[in-house]
């Protein structure tokens, strides 16, 4: 296990701060220099693309940003794993966010921090949004509120809403534990799971596992309080009760014990060396708390040198983080028009994602990395978010599953043509 060298907080703060605060800027897209040009953009010009857009909503797509355009929209209630910031603190995040929509998709991407904190508030800040974008991606909402705001904004917008830390989570963990499996030599249908963490990641991601063919009675929900069982009061609500199990475990160090799979979402140091030892063979331990896993790969290794173990940081092997899904099933969504993103469209990106993994990987992934090999195993279960192909592999899966399951209001015919502007997407990919 080689990690990279690690940040240190003076280079995290210099990063944030210089040249100028913050990680992106607006800049135009037509020229601006001139009576000329300000008559075009500005009055009279103008008014000419309104009134068609007046007339035809559709001509929206052709004269203004919305269709490249997604807003990140976050109250701070769970940003990372460092718990309830507020909308202000987290704001490094969403701009980061919204930097790497178009850094890796060529999406236009701006955060929008809300002090919004109820439900209610929080739907009523959102729901007029949908003129200025053509996606929007919900973050770092604590569970349960993220379950009643997500669903709620879906039937109340006619634009995807998507809740990255519940489906982006669960897209990219399905990914991995699909080829960990492989690695291991484990059958899906038979593993023993237990997700520590019962929030907007966890639910999402047992839920996809499941849809995926895991059996529910071998995946184990643990929360603060312990293993979410059949018949617990305390602490629980719809989306907990769905994933229930009729156990006597009852505390994390009970549930792993001869489980195949840790799944963390929780916080952390909660997975120790102690209860590492007494999982299964080749263990699976995903300890995606960010910043600090639950545990580190180092001790997980310690404790275990037959473990597949992946955190959701970017200095070590194996990344597990919604990163690798969200700006490319975005990009499927938006150049597909889709009204929403949809279990189809989830479960195609997770398996382009898996499939990529086992190709041979190519050179300037290896630059970034500075590695000199990379192969599909046990060290590499998952691609890099600086992997080229992702955007056409995973954007094509997720537009051709919008396409056949009926949300899509733009057919893509010609493929090689679609392969051609994604490519212009990336090459003048220019955050606004
Ligand atoms: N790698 C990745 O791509 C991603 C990682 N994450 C990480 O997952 C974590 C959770 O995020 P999210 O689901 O959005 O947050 P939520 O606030 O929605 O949920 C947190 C959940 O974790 C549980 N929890 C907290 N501490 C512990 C603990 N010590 N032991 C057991 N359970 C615990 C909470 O329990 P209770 O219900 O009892 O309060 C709750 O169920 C964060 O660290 C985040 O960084 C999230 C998204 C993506
Ligand atoms: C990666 C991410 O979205 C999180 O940790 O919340
Ligand atoms: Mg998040």
């Amino acid at each position: 296990m080689q990690a990279s060298k690690k940040v240190t907080q003076e280079e995290a703060n210099q990063y944030h701060s210089d040249p100028t605060p913050g990680k992106f800027k607006i800049v135009p897209t037509k020229p601006m220099n001139n009576q000329r040009d300000l008559s075009l953009a500005y009055s009279p010009g103008v008014a000419v693309p309104c009134l068609e857009i007046h007339a035809n909503p559709e001509k929206a797509f052709d004269y203004t940003n919305k269709g490249n355009m997604v807003a990140v929209i976050s109250n701070g209630t769970a940003v990372l794993g460092l718990g309830n910031l507020g909308a202000l603190a987290g704001k490094p995040v969403m701009e980061g966010k919204s930097v790497l929509f178009g850094k890796f998709a060529g999406i236009n991407s701006i955060d929008l921090c809300v002090d919004a904190y109820t439900i209610d508030e929080f739907v009523n800040c959102v729901k007029f949004l949908g003129p200025s974008f053509g996606g929007i991606n919900l973050e770092d909402i604590k569970g349960p509120d993220c379950f009643e705001v997500e669903e709620r904004l879906k039937k109340l917008m006619n634009i995807p809403v998507f809740h990255d830390d519940q489906h982006g989570t669960a897209i990219i963990c399905l990914a991995g534990l699909i080829n960990a499996c492989e690695s291991s030599g484990k059958k899906f249908e038979d593993l023993r799971i237990v997700c520590n963490g019962a929030g907007a990641a966890g639910i999402a991601c047992v839920n996809l596992i499941q849809t995926y063919g895991a059996r529910k009675e071998n995946c184990l929900m643990v929360d603060t309080r312990g293993v979410i069982y059949q018949g617990r009061t305390e602490g629980m609500n719809p989306q907990k009760e769905g994933l229930a199990v009729d156990t006597d475990r009852r505390t994390l160090a009970d549930a792993v014990r001869d489980a195949d799979v840790f799944i963390g979402v929780s916080a952390k140091g909660a997975l120790t060396k102690e209860m590492v030892k007494t999982m299964a063979r080749d263990p699976i331990i995903f300890a995606m708390a960010n910043p600090d896993p639950e545990i580190t790969p180092e001790d997980a290794r310690e404790a275990r040198d037959d473990a597949i173990i992946a955190t959701g940081r970017s200095d070590y092997p194996n990344q597990i983080n919604n990163v690798l899904c969200f700006p490319f099933i975005f990009r499927g969504a938006l150049d597909t028009r889709s009204s929403q993103i949809n279990e189809h469209m989830k479960m195609a990106a997770a398996k382009a994602i898996a499939a990529l993994a086992r190709e041979p990987v190519p050179k300037e992934v290896l630059q970034a990395y500075g590695r000199d090999t990379m192969e599909f195993g046990r060290e590499y279960i998952i691609p890099t978010p600086f992997d080229p192909r992702l955007i056409y592999v995973v954007s094509k899966a997720v537009a051709k599953a919008a396409m056949e399951s009926g949300v899509a209001r733009v057919q893509i015919t010609d493929w090689d043509l679609y392969d051609q502007q994604l490519h212009d997407r990336i090459k003048g990919s220019q955050i606004i």
